[in-house]
Order: C-alpha cells, then structure tokens, then sequence
C-alpha cells in the first residue's frame, strides 16, 4: 500500500545518495542527480530514496511516470508469462514485429485514447526522437507536394547524399520562443528554453516565433490577452512569408499546447485555431507536441482536444507517460517509401505492454475526470496561497493537475522548492532556470489527500520565506 504522508529523516540528498552519487561521478557528469531512488519501496504518489526519505512526488521525474510507483497493475502485466517475450526478445520493429503487435497498437495507442481524427501511428524511442522523425515525415510530405507525387530523380538522390540541393532541400521549422522539443539535432533546432540545452550546437537557422505572455487573472485580461495573441499571429504570418522568400519555406509548424520547460505558458483554444488556419493557408503542417501534456493530466486524453480544433493536427507527438515515444499523423503523412522513418527498435513493444496497463487504468478509474477534479483542488490551493502571499506568488493557472505559479525570481523559487523538499514534498522542475515558475506535474492517480497534504506543506514553507 502506499504511505499516508511523507518522512523525512536526514537531508535530502543523504549520505547513501552522495556516496552513490562520488562512484557514479567516476564515469560520468552527476550534477543532475537529485538523488538515488529506492525503486523497491517506492509507491504510488510516493518516492522513497537510498537514504529512506519518502517524499510525495508532485514532479514525478520528468513528468514520466504515469500511474506513480510500482502500481499493482504495471508489476501484473510483468508477471504474465504471455507478455514474457516482449520484455526478452526486443524486435527491431520495423522490420520483423512479432504476431501480437497489430493487436497491441490497436489495445493502446489506437483504442479511444486516439487524438481525434488521427488513425495512423509510429512508435519511437523518446520524446525528442518522437519530435525529430514527425519532422521527417513533414519535411518528407512536402517534398512529395513539390514534386507533384513523381518519384525523386537520380540527381536528387545522389546530390542528397552530399547535403546538397536539390535532394537536401532548403526547408525550415517554425518554432516559438521558449518553446522544448528534445536534444538531438533537429529538435534541438526547434527549443529555446534553456542555454544548457543549446550551447555550443550548431543549429539550422530557422524561424522562431513569440508565444503569447498571457496576463492573469484571465477573466480580467481578455482585451489585453486577444491582442497579445493576435500580435504573435501576426509575427508567425510575417514569418512564414519571410522564410519563403528567402528560399527556405516553412513546411511544419512544432509548438507545444503548453509550453512546460518554458514556464508553463498558456495559449487559448482561438490562439491555436488561428494557428492551425494559418498553416492551412500557407501550407505548412502543424505539429503539436504532446510529449509533456499528453496521457489526460489536462483533464482531456491530449491537450489539444481543449482547443476544438476544426480539423485534426497533422501530427502530434508523445512521451513521458505514454511510456513509449511516437507519433499520429494523417494519412497525407504516411511515407510512401519503406525505410524512411526508421531506426533499429523504433520502439519497444514491452513499453506498449505496459503502456495498455495505463490506458486500462485511465478508463476503468476516469483518471482523465480525476485530473479535473484533482485539478481544481491544486489550482483553487494555489490561488488561495497566492492571495496570502502576494509578494511570493502570482499568475496561479493549470489544466487538470498541470498546475504553475510563478515566483519574483527563479532564485527565490529554488530555495521554496528546497525546503519543499525537506519537508517531504518533491516538485524539482528538471533544472529550472531563467523561468520563475513552480510546475506541478503530478501523477495520474493524485487524489485529493494528495493534493491537499502538498498545499499545507507548500503553505508552511511559503509562511517562512
Ligand atoms: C514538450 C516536450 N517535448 C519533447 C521533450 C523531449 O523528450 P525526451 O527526449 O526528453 O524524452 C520534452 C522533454 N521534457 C524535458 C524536461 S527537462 C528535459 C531535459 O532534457 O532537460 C526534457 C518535452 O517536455
């Protein structure tokens, strides 16, 4: 069974995580460790390090974790003799997948959990080789367009093999300003939250628009707000038109239905519309990135589906707590050749096993509705500590249980979520920096209890800042 409230007994990090943590500096950089993690005692919503301080996880990792620890139903799915040569025999999937897999897409990537309108699907490793091969397939669709369908000349095959026009196109991404899509390459080439992420990569250079700064309350912004979303349409439009003029036209579109690594910056349903419309009229494709918001902590399966979106996105990509990276495109996208959007796992089938464990879960106990409800317990708590604390907390916002407040300085917002810490709650925003902002990316199965014990703790470090 879980525990019914954190406990802490030395400081966190503790002696067995710096030990641990000198050996494991032998062989590579340790300064991201937080701290070893006890995966045999940790449960549910709680994470039990080496030095035995349980903690109420309300980060869970990197958002990744979707049902928290060692919940009965993913240790079930393991112990089943049937699912046992999913975790051995690791297919290069793209080539030779196993009987079972046709059945296991359809259980869980396809079945109701779906983005609306979506029916095909790639897996893949990570969220940033999820966003990097949605890329591929764009980039690839608009090639296809420019050709006119006809198959690529030898020229174009040979000169791509060079870099060179015209088989390498000059084609170019528009992103947005703080926005994080991954660290490989091309999606590297699409983030600009964090100098740590970018520094000393060359990168292609390629539009990058301004996301809306959203004043809040909202209801008591809307004039300021339209505008402010208007003016950032504009600025992509003016963009798109730049870009093909100077030989580099925009095929794709990436942005994230919140930007998380950013701050967790908020946009309205007409700013995406507007956004969707403009890549129809200039024949981009929108590519949104649900790496961080997907699997129903907004309160709806995909974030995107608050938006009411006209038509479905072209292609929208997962991670994090879908367990399995990939992506949904339309049938436009679908590579016509074999080998194009491939590597040699290009995704893992045991992660698909569990992954129909969680979407289960999600059904049978309406985790979906949970984060709503849950939702609205966290962000009215954080509102309420916000109008104690006006000097410490402001722009209290959230969707579901993706909840933010932002702090005066990123430094005060350190040192609250270090004692945080020390008072048994876990909210580390994965090396924050530049943004103010305390993100709660808690797990699907918070409950109010949950929510509730984190408030108090939030309230009684915030009483002693
Ligand atoms: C919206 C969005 N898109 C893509 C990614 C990249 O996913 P991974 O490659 O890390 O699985 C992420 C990963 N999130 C993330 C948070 S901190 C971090 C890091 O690498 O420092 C990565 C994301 O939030």
């Amino acid at each position: 069974a879980e525990f019914s409230e954190p406990k802490i007994v030395t400081q966190v990090p503790g002696p067995k995580t710096k030990e641990l943590s000198k050996r494991l500096g032998q062989y590579q950089n340790i300064d991201a460790v937080h701290f070893f993690v006890d995966y045999e005692r940790s449960r549910g919503n709680y994470v039990v390090d080496v030095d035995g301080n349980i903690l109420l996880d309300m980060f869970t990792q990197i958002a990744s974790i979707p049902l928290g620890y060692n919940h009965p139903r993913l240790i079930a799915a393991m112990s089943d003799p049937k699912n046992l040569t999913s975790f051995i025999n690791r297919p290069a999937l793209g080539s030779y997948p196993s009987e079972d897999f046709v059945d296991r897409l359809e259980k869980s990537l396809l079945s109701v959990m779906a983005p609306p309108g979506l029916r095909h699907v790639q897996t893949a490793g990570c969220g940033t080789c999820s966003n990097e091969n949605g890329q591929k397939a764009i980039f690839m669709a608009y090639q296809r367009r420019v050709r006119g369908h006809r198959p690529p000349t030898e020229e174009e095959k040979t000169s791509s093999l060079m870099n060179q026009l015209p088989g390498s196109p000059k084609l170019s991404f528009l992103s947005f300003k703080n926005g994080f899509h991954g660290r490989c390459m091309g999606a590297l080439a699409m983030s600009h939250a964090k100098w740590f992420h970018k520094l000393d990569f060359p990168v292609p250079d390629w539009p990058v628009a301004t996301f809306p700064r959203l004043k809040y309350p909202l209801d008591e912004f809307t004039r300021e707000n339209d505008r402010e979303e208007q003016t950032c349409l504009d600025e992509v439009r003016d963009l798109i038109a730049k870009y093909k003029r100077r030989g580099e036209p925009v095929a794709g579109v990436c942005v994230e239905p919140i930007q998380a690594e950013g701050g967790d910056n908020h946009a309205s349903a007409s700013f995406f519309q507007g956004l969707q419309n403009i890549c129809k009229e200039s024949g981009a494709y929108l590519m949104l990135d649900e790496v961080q918001t997907g699997c129903g902590v907004t309160g709806k399966f995909w974030a995107h589906e608050h938006f009411n979106l006209s038509r479905p996105a072209d292609v929208v990509t997962f991670s994090k707590k879908m367990l399995s990276g990939g992506f949904y495109f339309t049938e436009d996208l679908k590579p016509t050749e074999g080998y194009r959007i491939y590597s040699t796992w290009i995704g893992d089938p045991s992660k698909l096993v569990l992954l129909e464990e969680v979407i289960e879960e999600v059904k049978q106990e309406k985790l979906t509705d949970n984060a709503v409800q849950v939702g609205t317990v966290l962000l009215s708590g954080l509102k309420e500590l916000q109008d104690i604390y006006p000097q410490l907390l402001k722009n209290a916002r959230g969707l579901g249980t993706f909840c933010a407040v932002d702090f005066p300085t990123a430094d005060i917002r350190d040192k609250v979520v270090s004692k945080l810490r020390n008072k048994g709650a876990l909210c580390v925003n994965t090396g924050g920096c530049g943004v103010s902002s305390l993100r709660l990316r808690p797990s699907l199965v918070l409950q109010k209890p949950h929510a509730e014990l984190f408030l108090n703790v939030f309230n009684s470090v915030l009483s002693e800042t």
